[in-house]
């Protein structure tokens, strides 16, 4: 087996009596896209701080390439950090922002220069060399930014809401460049974001953190397809959560009792268990003839036009607590107080313990 690029193990970290992680272990891969998605306030900047050098973890031990950074001040560490702000210098060229890193390491001028031409050739800005910051827009800003980063030739690149100065337009588009220039340069990046459109967008490896801990990891397509836990449900996507105790468990079939009824259902949770029928928008069905596991009728509270789609809200009839969440076809004629049957495959529910 191939040792993992970065092993972060058993950390955890408090800043006065506020323990703000919590005995996190996570494994970055070489040539790997993790995002660190979660909430604000639920550790993502913390950890990335701690790989990066600026924070030294009360707990737990950090070992990148193999050798233990735990304690190792950010400059002599293989990694480097794009922040939000960009963080560029303002009476520099963009040539001498690039190339600053490699003039601490004491790199000559002249392969200095060569190098980040190079990088900025990279990222789409050749032609930028001698310009000043301030004569670049944000986007552009952002690419010197991770030009200088890039050009030191980091083991892992460290991005702090590299896209969260932009406007949503940029931020889609920037989305996209960002994912082919980690492709093509082969560097592991690890990016933070509360994003989950850009968790789902770039990540090969998505980490889903809630109060300090790492709820959920894996490829964005299973997180999102079988959540381990209802808050990845609802926070990487949407999701409706129906509550239910598991009140009998046979030969593969459950019977669940929730507030819509006794549903029955193909599982192995045993019987006493109380789970979460968790179900994702699209795979609602509102209308008379829907899926076989019948989620008894609603009454439409809110219909929301998205373009390619409608985002319907309904309340179910028996339990006003229980609020439904579906995607329907922007033609489909649904309209707030509407009364509809809402029902799903059985295939399609997510089954959740925690
Ligand atoms: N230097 C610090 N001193 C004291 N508390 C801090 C410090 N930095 C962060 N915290 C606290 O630690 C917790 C986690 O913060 P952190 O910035 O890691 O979260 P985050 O998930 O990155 O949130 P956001 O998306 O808002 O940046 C928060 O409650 C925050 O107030």
């Amino acid at each position: 087996m191939i040792a993992p690029l970065v092993d972060i193990s058993s950390v955890s970290h408090r800043f006065g009596q506020h323990t703000v992680l919590k005995n996190v272990s996570l494994t970055i891969e070489p040539g790997s896209y993790t995002i660190l998605l979660g909430p604000s306030g639920s550790g993502k900047t913390t950890l990335l701080s701690i790989l990066g050098g600026f924070v030294t973890p009360s707990e737990g031990k950090v070992l990148i390439r193999g050798e233990d950074c735990t304690a190792v001040p950010p400059a002599k560490r293989p990694t480097t950090t794009v922040f939000q702000d960009y963080a560029l210098f303002p009476h520099m060229s963009v040539g001498s922002n690039v190339g600053f890193g490699l003039r601490m390491q004491g790199v000559d001028a002249a392969a200095r220069t060569a190098r980040a031409r190079e990088a900025l050739a990279l990222v789409g800005l050749a032609n930028a060399f001698d310009k000043k910051p301030h004569q670049l827009s944000g986007g552009q800003r952002q690419r010197v930014a991770l030009a200088r980063a890039l050009v030191v030739e980091p083991a892992v690149l460290l991005l702090d809401e590299p896209l969260g100065a932009l406007d949503l337009k940029l931020r889609r588009q920037m989305q996209d460049e960002l994912k082919a220039i980690q492709k093509r340069v082969g560097t592991a990046f690890i990016h933070v974001t509360h994003d989950q459109e850009e968790a789902m967008a770039l990540a090969d490896h998505c980490v889903v953190m809630n109060d300090g801990r790492i709820e959920d990891e894996g490829p964005p397509e299973r997180v999102y397809a079988r959540p381990a836990t209802r808050f990845s449900a609802t926070f990487m996507g949407e999701s409706t959560l129906i509550p239910g105790t598991v009140t009998a468990a046979k030969d593969g079939t459950i019977t669940v009792a929730t507030q819509v009824g006794a549903l029955s259902l193909t599982g192995t949770v045993p019987a006493g268990t109380t789970v979460a029928l968790a179900v994702r928008p699209e795979h609602l069905v509102l209308g008379a003839t829907g899926g076989a596991v019948r989620l008894g009728t609603t009454k439409v509270s809110d219909v929301v036009f998205q373009g390619s789609f409608k985002r319907v809200l309904a309340v179910s009839e028996k339990d006003p607590a229980l609020h439904f969440i579906a995607r329907v076809p922007a033609a489909a004629a649904v309209q707030p107080g509407d009364i509809v049957a809402v029902s799903c495959d059985a295939g399609d529910i997510i089954f959740l313990t925690s």
